[in-house]
């Protein structure tokens, strides 16, 4: 933990953009933040500050799949945290840098025959990067450029505004009950926030992974863009959240959020609790093991 917290908090200044990995779609994108200075970089995550707009790009960089692991998620819950901090920046985008997949969610060996030890631990990281980005007073933005099930649906829905890749291919939802288990009340408030009572409840039940036109249709996602202008289009929508006035602004996504959090934070140790016991029974051990073996075979 000490490590990741010393690599998180080294600040480069190289000015230097690399290149992400991938399509030519992906270096266009970054084109566009050429301005930006390196603001952290750890293993897991890159992020760059671009002093000038206050606006900080964030990329997953953790294949294959940019799985949340407890080490990403540590990473992830640092770096909001130290972006929240930083009074020169004013918002956020979330991408990814690897091709196809913005994340898969949380990582699933995390919850496969480890000890209830490593449970707790896990889900304290899990509930923390929640807390850290729901609650940000940033304007945060996911540009959604690949698939993004599960955590990582969450973790978009965290944001002020989802912008994703118009690929038919890629899917973003709550898709927990296919592998068995159960997403925890707050994920499910945090859906029900985004589309509502209804559409949250036949998601959920179904553990629907929306294509990105149904998840445009049912306002999922705000935007469908094509794959290269995903994160070009983010830093125009910022500009619009970011001409509102930051306390007004930031008022109104508290007001908002407050009750969410405020359910959590009440509920914090009992949903460990809930968690560790859940994901320690038989049964739910052996629907993990199922899923990772179909993962593993639908590859071969
Ligand atoms: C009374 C009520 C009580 C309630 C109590 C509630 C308690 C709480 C219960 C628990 C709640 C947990 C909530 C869980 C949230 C989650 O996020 S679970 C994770 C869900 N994720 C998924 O289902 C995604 C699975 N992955 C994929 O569909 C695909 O990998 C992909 C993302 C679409 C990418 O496809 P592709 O590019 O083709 O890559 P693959 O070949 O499939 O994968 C490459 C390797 O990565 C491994 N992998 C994939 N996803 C994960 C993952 N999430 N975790 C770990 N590893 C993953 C995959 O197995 C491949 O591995 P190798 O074969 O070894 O290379």
């Amino acid at each position: 933990m000490s490590s990741i917290l010393r690599r998180c908090t080294k600040l480069t200044h190289s000015g230097i953009l690399s290149m992400l990995p991938g399509s030519n779609g992906r270096s266009c994108a970054l084109q566009y933040f050429a301005s930006e200075k390196r603001y952290s970089t750890s293993s897991k995550i890159k992020v760059d500050l671009d002093s000038n707009t206050g606006v900080a790009i964030m990329q997953f960089q953790s294949p294959p799949v940019n799985s949340l692991s407890l080490d990403f998620l540590t990473e992830f819950a640092i770096n909001i945290e130290k972006l929240e901090l930083d009074r020169s920046c004013r918002g956020v985008i979330i991408t990814s840098a690897l091709p196809k997949v913005f994340s898969a969610g949380l990582d699933i060996l995390e919850m496969y025959q480890k000890s209830p030890e490593h449970y707790v631990e896990f889900w304290k990281a899990v509930q923390e990067a929640w807390f850290k980005l729901y609650g940000s007073s940033k304007v945060t933005i996911a540009a959604i450029n690949g698939n993004s099930p599960a955590g990582g649906c969450l973790l978009a829905m965290c944001c002020d505004y989802r912008i994703m890749a118009e690929n038919p291919r890629y899917s973003i939802g709550l898709n927990e009950t296919q592998l068995g288990i159960v997403a925890p009340f707050w994920f499910k408030d945090t859906m029900q926030n985004v589309v509502g009572h209804r559409e949250t409840e036949k998601g959920l039940q179904l553990g629907k992974l929306y294509t990105a036109p149904e998840a445009l249709k049912v306002g999922l996602v705000d935007e469908l863009v094509p794959e290269e202008k995903v994160v070009s289009s983010a830093a125009e929508a910022m500009s619009k959240w970011l001409a509102i006035p930051d306390h007004a602004r930031q008022l109104s996504k508290s007001m908002m959020r407050k009750p969410t959090i405020d359910r959590l934070l009440a509920a914090r140790e009992a949903d460990i609790t809930n968690f560790v016991s859940f994901t320690s029974k038989d049964s739910i051990q052996k629907s993990l093991g199922m899923y990772m073996e179909m993962l593993k075979k639908r590859r071969s």
